[in-house]
């Protein structure tokens, strides 16, 4: 398992060792010890699977209280990836990194507590697989709209084509606006 930090640092890209045999594949996705290694020790309380056709986008989501790390992968199709900083004291506060996850490169991000997710589908269909380090507190639910032009994420689609969005996504927050930690 290759862990490399993005350009904000605390966020990893995590390529796991991929054995692939006349049967298939194996690869370990989830491993304590190596993240540990890696200096974070992680207590996982809840696994999620979402399901998106292509043109989806959810987010930029995070709980302002009870914060959640989220350490996400895609199983079948392929997404971009996005997470932000929301940490006021943070030297990279607003900025956002991105990567594309996909069944095929098998690759998955670390999303720190203090920081907003959210995915672009690409595929026809994708799977998206998290574990978070907190359990979903709906009540501390927060939304920063996915086209906030103080963040402006590089979503891959074409100019003016609108994403899938559920209404309260659509609703998003302004950056600006928007609770963020201290
Ligand atoms: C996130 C979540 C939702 N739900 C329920 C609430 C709702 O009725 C239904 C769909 O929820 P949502 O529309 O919020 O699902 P979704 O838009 O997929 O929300 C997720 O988006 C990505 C980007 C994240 O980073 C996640 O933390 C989470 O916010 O599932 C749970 O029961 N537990 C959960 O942990």
């Amino acid at each position: 398992m290759k862990i490399e930090k993005l350009r904000i640092p605390e966020v990893l890209l995590i390529t796991p060792k991929v054995f692939g045999d006349s049967r298939g594949f194996f690869m370990e996705s989830w491993n304590q010890r190596q993240f540990a290694e890696a200096g974070l020790q992680l207590d996982f309380v809840q696994d999620n699977h979402s399901r998106s056709q292509q043109g989806v986008l959810r987010g930029l989501h995070y709980q302002i209280h009870q914060p959640q790390g989220k350490l996400v992968r895609v199983v079948s199709g392929a997404v971009f990836d996005v997470a932000v900083d929301l940490r006021r004291s943070s030297p990279t506060f607003g900025q956002w990194v991105g990567a594309t996850l996909s069944a095929e490169n098998h690759q998955m991000l670390w999303v720190p507590p203090g920081f907003a997710h959210g995915f672009y589908v690409q595929s026809d269909m994708a799977d998206f697989l998290y574990k978070t380090t907190e359990f979903y507190a709906p009540e501390a639910e927060r939304c920063i709209i996915w086209n906030d032009p103080d963040i402006a994420v590089a979503w891959p689609m074409a100019a003016g084509s609108m994403p899938q969005l559920a209404a309260k996504d659509a609703a998003g927050c302004a950056f600006n606006k928007a609770d963020t930690y201290s």
